[in-house]
């Protein structure tokens, strides 16, 4: 098959296409160029999908964060699967991946809950979650009270943390005339990657 895969799709891995392509939604996207839709299935194979921040690209892995008793954190641990979505609407482009995933080192989530304003940091003490709520109030009430207990130096909570998602399979996807897009799919083999060009 001739390699015609060039211009923004000319890379030597995934991980280097994926940096430049946010890279470049992060000059024109309005907001958020980091965000990603990020996928999972419950028990009974039934999806769920939700919006969260790409933290960090390294090893092969694609960090985020959150609350380790969320609906999310109960999916991700019972499955160890995930699939993860951009789409930067200015660019007119998406990537997709999918793997498998696990809770990030502590050390490595400690550091990271350390950089964060310290009102993300209460908030993150605060919130319960994915759980019910009775009222707005009553999270400010619980927020009020962190920020009592712990000044202003909270520790990482044991419920919240890193995961990281290692992709065995990448996407990239560019707008094309006529609905004709470009897509390459970017599959592990050992410890390289084969590259294969989809049909639109
Ligand atoms: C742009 C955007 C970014 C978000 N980033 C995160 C994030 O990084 N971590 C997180 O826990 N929730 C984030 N959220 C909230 C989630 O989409 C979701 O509502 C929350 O995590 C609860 O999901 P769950 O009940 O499936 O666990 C974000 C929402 C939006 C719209
Ligand atoms: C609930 C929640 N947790 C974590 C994050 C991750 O981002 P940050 O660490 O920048 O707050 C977000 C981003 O919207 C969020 O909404």
């Amino acid at each position: 098959m001739a390699d015609d895969r060039q211009g923004i799709f000319a890379a030597e891995d995934p991980f280097a296409l994926l940096r430049n392509w946010l890279e470049e939604a992060g000059r024109s996207e309005p907001n958020d160029p980091v965000a990603m839709a990020l996928a999972t299935v419950d028990a009974t194979g039934l999806p769920n999908v939700r919006t969260v921040l790409l933290k960090g690209i390294a090893d092969g892995g694609l960090t985020f964060y959150t609350n380790y008793q969320s609906r999310k954190a109960g999916e991700l641990d019972n499955s160890g699967k995930a699939a993860v979505l951009f789409h930067w609407k200015s660019l007119r482009r998406q990537v997709r991946a999918r793997g498998t995933v696990s809770r990030q080192d502590p050390a490595a989530s400690d550091a990271y809950f350390a950089s964060r304003d310290l009102g993300s940091r209460l908030g993150a003490w605060a919130s319960q979650q994915s759980r019910p709520l009775q009222d707005r109030a009553t999270l400010e009430a619980r927020v009020a009270e962190m920020a009592a207990r712990f000044g202003e130096n909270p520790p990482r909570p044991p419920h919240w943390g890193g995961y990281v998602l290692r992709p065995d399979c990448l996407e990239f996807w560019a707008d094309g005339a006529n609905r004709l897009h470009d897509r390459f799919e970017w599959v592990r083999d050992g410890d390289s990657w084969r590259v294969t060009r989809l049909n639109p």
